[in-house]
């Protein structure tokens, strides 16, 4: 298998070791899975928890054995950071605090990870003349230009209004108080200081902004797997109301839109990006599925066709309920009202392109959810309340 693969220009691919920070999570879990069944890469993977990746770390029989080694560090304070970043030909930094409950209610949790301690992993880098590939987010678009016309204007139908290009759209964030954008503002500024050490310091670099990748193993179900107060992103939020048999919650009518994209595309994307240095240095590159758009309350109902196929119960009668923005998040929310990547660059420089349909995607997701989870639930429901 090593020997035969070449990259996008017919060069033979050599086998490379990966620091790869964050790979205990969603996205990590995802990448380190495809490096270890398709690639001879090595993975050294950082993280202050292993629960998602520990099918491919146990048990040492595994054909990939000796490949993959877990260290359990917190990059906020932990001296092998820098060793471990020098022994390795490419650094991946996935590690961040990136769920929106947390942007206003935690901002400077939400500010220090995502800017302060990523400052030393760029520094790491750029000193030992290593390669970074930085994950990024599509909310440093922030909102779109059109967002801010009549609703009746008609410029709104215009793409010129709301496709999102990495080098020519501006970042538009909310004002201070809108904590909400304390996430995005800290991904820019640490876009910017990769960026300028790029520019002045010849760091090789790739900046990934996705665009809510979607699949299994993302966040957690409050209660089960993570805490019962939590709230995570969409995915898990309505997946959490399903299995509970709950109206899934739309937040401020649900009239936000966005694109999902499958993971598993999206990974395809970055391993592009791994064995192709030459077309992905010095790029930031959009990562999403233009064409799997839809408003929140859109995503509410597909989730709740899928589900009810999926798991053979009927959905409920109301299968929806409307809450504030305040009441679900808090003070100082706000939202994007659209995200539509733009997929020029990443077409031209790595030939990528996503697969999946919104609803194969969903169907595949919630059926590992519901294969997972709901035993669980149940379990959970009939536990009777400690008095
Ligand atoms: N999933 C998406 O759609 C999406 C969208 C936009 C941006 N991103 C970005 O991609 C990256 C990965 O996202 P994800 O969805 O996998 O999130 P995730 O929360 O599942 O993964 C992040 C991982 O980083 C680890 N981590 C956080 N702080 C750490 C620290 N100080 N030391 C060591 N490990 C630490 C966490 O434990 C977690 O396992 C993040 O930077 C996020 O901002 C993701
Ligand atoms: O139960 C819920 C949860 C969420 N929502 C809405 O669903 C939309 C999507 O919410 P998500 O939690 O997936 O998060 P967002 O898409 O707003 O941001 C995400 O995008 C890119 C990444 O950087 C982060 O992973 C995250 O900030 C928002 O409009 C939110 O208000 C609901 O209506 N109900």
């Amino acid at each position: 298998m090593a020997s035969s693969r070449v990259d996008l220009d017919g060069n033979p691919i050599k086998p490379i070791t990966i620091c790869m920070i964050g790979a205990g999570g969603f996205i990590g879990s995802h990448l380190c899975e495809k490096l270890m069944s398709e690639t001879p890469h090595k993975v050294l993977a950082l993280d202050v928890y292993n629960d998602k990746i520990k099918h491919l770390l146990e048990p040492d029989t595994l054909p990939w054995a000796g490949r993959i080694q877990f260290h359990r560090l917190n990059i906020k304070h932990d001296s092998r950071l820098e060793g471990l970043i020098k022994i390795a030909d490419l650094t991946i930094n996935l590690a961040a605090i990136c769920t929106p409950a947390d942007y206003n209610t935690r901002p400077l949790d939400t500010i220090y990870s995502n800017f302060i301690d990523a400052l030393p992993v760029v520094k790491y880098c750029s000193e030992n003349n290593k390669r970074l590939i930085h994950f990024s987010t599509c909310e440093v678009y922030g909102k779109t230009i059109g967002s801010f016309l009549p609703k009746d204007s008609p410029l709104r139908q215009d793409p010129a209004y709301y496709v999102l290009k990495e080098d020519e759209s501006p970042c538009i964030f909310g004002s201070i108080e809108k904590q909400r954008w304390s996430y995005a503002c800290a991904k820019q500024l640490i876009e910017r200081l990769i960026y300028a050490e790029g520019a002045e310091n010849d760091l090789e670099f790739t900046i990934v902004r996705p665009f809510n990748w979607i699949g299994p193993r993302m966040d957690f179900i409050p209660g089960i797997d993570g805490p019962s107060e939590g709230v995570p992103r969409v995915l898990a939020c309505f997946s959490n109301n399903l299995l509970r048999r709950e109206p899934l919650k739309l937040v401020d009518g649900g009239q936000s839109q966005r694109t999902f994209v499958y993971i598993k595309d999206a990974i395809e994307a970055v391993l592009l990006m791994i064995e192709n240095p030459a077309r992905a240095n010095g790029h930031i590159f959009n990562v999403g599925n233009p064409n799997n758009e839809v408003t929140v309350r859109q995503l509410a109902e597909m989730m709740t066709q899928v589900y009810s196929k999926v798991s053979e119960e009927a959905p409920l009668e109301k299968p929806t309920i409307d809450v504030s923005s305040k009441e679900f998040y808090g003070e100082g929310y706000d939202d994007s009202d659209k995200r539509i990547p733009d997929m020029t660059i990443i077409n031209r420089q790595l030939g990528w392109n996503p697969k999946t349909s919104l609803w194969d995607l969903l169907e595949s997701t919630l059926t590992y959810q519901h294969r997972t989870y709901a035993e669980a639930i149940k379990k959970a429901i009939a536990k009777p309340v400690a008095s």
